[in-house]
């Protein structure tokens, strides 16, 4: 899904040409995610020593976060070849058997989406991952018949925004699972100078805390509004980076300090001017904001939850009392305000 947002987590066509460039290639370049570095670190070392393929890993956690690239950290590290490929694109039996004999020994299968994978598909996936064997069957009717074949041992890397969408047998069939997390502002901010350093540009520390307090969590956001800045900067600012001429092109990019666009804080503003605060069913906001249901629901509110802006009660969503401070209104149940306060926030 192509986002239009500047503050959009999915990769545009425009991220994907940066990346290649910017894309951290090893472990020590991989910032933040602390525990799954050391952990990463420590499985590649053991399974090196041992001469063996590293365990199945299977990576989840929302889209922009580093999936993809620690899968081409994880090949790196070992000293592998990584074939790279998602689960909608496998639709038969035979084109994931073609990528598993193509395979050199101990080579990583990085499979995006995996929990897009056909039921078919993935029960041929099954014993490939467990005992390095291909059962498939030829031919049709009563010719048909099963062949076993044997894979070079291999590590098979999964990943999906969504783990929740996977079935129970995949799942227990990785060694490894690791879940990222959204950065933090300081974490973001060493993401930010680093890949200013990689383009070239004069970024101040400062200049790049600003763009990385701005970035939701995400590293693809934190490098798409360094982009923005660079253009800015270059233009009206003698292409140094700090922290006004940052401010002063989010102002222009209308993204506000929390990182929050036009739609995020029309949806704010939707349920505290028109709906009172919440709660308001989910269908009623699409409605009004002219957006569909699932974009409201996987785009735009998770970073408002997550930041606790909003919340999702069983009657609907409500804005919190931070939610009211940031549109700089006066929440309605803040202590010092008369009267009773109409509803828990
Ligand atoms: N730990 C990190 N350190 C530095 N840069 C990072 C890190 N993680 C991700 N990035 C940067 O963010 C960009 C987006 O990351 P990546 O493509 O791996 O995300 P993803 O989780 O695979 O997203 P999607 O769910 O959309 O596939 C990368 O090109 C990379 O430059
Ligand atoms: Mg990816």
């Amino acid at each position: 899904m192509e986002d239009p947002r500047i503050i959009g987590a999915g990769a545009t066509r425009e991220d994907d040409a940066a990346e290649a460039s910017i894309r951290p290639k090893r472990l020590a370049e991989y910032l933040g995610q602390q525990p799954v570095r050391e952990q990463m670190g420590l499985y590649i070392e053991a399974a090196k020593h041992r001469g063996e393929a590293l365990d199945h890993v299977l990576i989840f956690g929302p889209p922009g976060l580093g999936k993809t690239t620690l899968s081409h950290v994880i090949a790196n590290e070992l000293g592998v070849s990584l074939r790279v490929t998602s689960g909608p694109v496998i639709e038969k039996a035979g084109d994931l058997a073609a990528l598993l004999t193509n395979l050199q020994p101990h080579d990583v299968l990085f499979i995006d989406e995996i929990h897009r994978l056909s039921p078919v598909v993935e029960e041929v996936l099954y014993p490939a991952m467990e005992d390095f064997q291909l059962d498939i069957m030829i031919g049709e009717g009563p010719a048909a018949r099963s062949i076993k074949i044997d894979l070079p041992p291999f590590t098979l890397i999964g990943a999906t925004t969504r783990a929740g969408l996977l079935t129970a047998p995949l799942r227990d069939r990785f060694g490894i699972v690791q879940r990222l997390e959204f950065y933090s502002a300081a974490e973001l901010t060493r993401i930010v100078r680093r890949a200013a350093t990689i383009l070239g540009v004069d970024c101040a520390e400062e200049g790049a805390a600003e763009i990385a307090r701005r970035s939701r969590g995400t590293p693809r956001i934190a490098n798409r509004l360094l982009r923005r800045v660079r253009d800015f900067a270059q233009v009206r600012a003698a292409g140094r980076i700090d922290r006004d001429v940052a401010d002063a092109a989010m102002k222009m990019l209308k993204v506000d300090p929390e990182g929050f666009d036009d739609l995020d804080r029309r949806l704010l503003n939707l349920i505290i001017e028109n709906f009172d605060g919440g709660p308001v069913g989910v269908d009623s906001l699409a409605a009004a904001l002219s957006e569909e249901r699932g974009t409201l629901e996987d785009v735009i509110e998770p970073y408002l939850i997550q930041q606790g802006f909003l919340v999702r009660t069983a009657r609907g969503r409500m804005a919190t009392v931070k939610a009211w401070r940031h549109l700089g209104l006066q929440p309605r149940n803040d202590p010092g305000v008369a009267g009773e306060p109409e509803q828990l926030f």
